[in-house]
């Protein structure tokens, strides 16, 4: 191994050192994210290593579920949390509070644990408005105020993509060390990409902008090369191999779900602010994702995200449709 691959593999930067340098840029900060943020790897390494002893569905739901909620509390930086295996928010009791809100979906994906297909966790964190007045309004932001979001991926690898607001980059699990290593940095999606990624078993109830998207990427007619579909049914596989790859990955809506499927708080917020992180974009069907304004926690939206260029054509679809 030549000396500057050998530097690389020996300077080994974990998620941990890699936060508190982001933090270390801004003189305001007193490291709350950075405590925050290694309760949450902490729950990541819990349910990785759950997954991979192989608990079944159910049991693996509500365990990791109950890991992420005691580790969130416990680092004493949270005040709100949204879980979408809890119906209602939890407000922490104030001695333990701190200043943060976390929205998160402890094992996404969870019908696809019995066969083996990736699965993951999916978070975004806000700031909360007023320490002294906490309410639901602290959760129901638009996903732009978001300060971090990212995932974890179960898979044959166990890998943590994350922004604080900074860019996109993506940490893989060393099962000997026990330590998530950047080994993806400053991710970019490419501008425009070959693959689109949809449920068509649901196509005879599109409407008509998404109806058309997917008959151009199966038959262009300027010239370029047909995109392929490849759809896993698991939104941390479906978009991380987007963000890796480029292309788009849909859930929208249907004349039997308005709104179609995946959740604002907990999918579309935290994707939605990775894929801008990393140069793409994403549209709800209305307006850019991340400007909409929950009303519920567990409020569902359509959602297109992706390649700057992909996406951009489904808001010309949209755009065109409105006249
Ligand atoms: O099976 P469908 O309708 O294509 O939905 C797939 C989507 O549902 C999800 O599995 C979420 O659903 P669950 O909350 O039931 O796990 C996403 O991960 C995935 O993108």
């Amino acid at each position: 191994m030549d000396h500057e691959a050998d530097a690389y593999r020996t300077d080994l930067m974990t998620i941990t050192r890699y936060v508190l340098n982001e933090q270390s840029r801004n003189p305001e900060a007193r490291g709350d994210l950075t405590i925050l943020l290694s309760h949450i790897v902490l729950g990541c390494k819990f349910v990785a290593s759950a997954v991979n002893k192989g608990e079944e569905q159910k049991k693996l739901d509500v365990l990791s579920n109950e890991v992420f909620v005691k580790a969130l509390v416990s680092s004493g930086r949270t005040c709100v949390l949204v879980s979408e295996e809890d119906e209602e928010a939890t407000f922490v009791d104030p001695a333990l509070r701190g200043k943060y809100c976390v929205c998160f979906d402890p094992l996404d994906g969870s019908s696809n644990i019995d066969c083996g297909v990736s699965i993951g966790t999916i978070f975004g964190i806000y700031m909360i408005k007023d320490k002294e007045n906490v309410t639901l309004e602290d959760v129901l932001q638009p996903g732009k105020n978001m300060v971090a979001a990212g995932y974890c991926m179960y898979g044959s690898s166990c890998t943590l993509v994350l922004s604080t607001g900074n860019g996109v980059n993506g940490f893989t699990l060393d099962p000997s060390l026990g330590e998530f290593i950047l080994t993806h940095p400053d991710i970019k999606i490419p501008e425009k990409g070959k693959i689109y990624s949809v449920n068509e078993g649901n196509a005879k109830n599109w409407d008509e902008p998404t109806a058309k998207f997917v008959e151009k990427c199966k038959f262009p007619k300027d010239g370029s090369s047909p995109k392929s579909l490849r759809y896993i049914g698991s939104m941390v596989a479906d978009v991380h191999r987007t963000l890796l790859y480029g292309g788009v990955f849909l859930y929208p809506a249907d004349k039997k779900s308005p709104n179609g499927k995946l959740r604002v708080l907990y999918e579309v917020f935290p994707m939605s602010f990775l894929m801008e992180q990393a140069g793409g974009q994403s549209f709800t069907g209305k307006e850019r994702a991340l400007d909409l304004v929950p009303t519920k926690i567990h409020e569902r939206s359509p959602i297109f995200l992706g390649s700057f260029d992909d996406v951009e054509e489904i808001k010309g679809l949209y755009a065109a449709q409105a006249k």
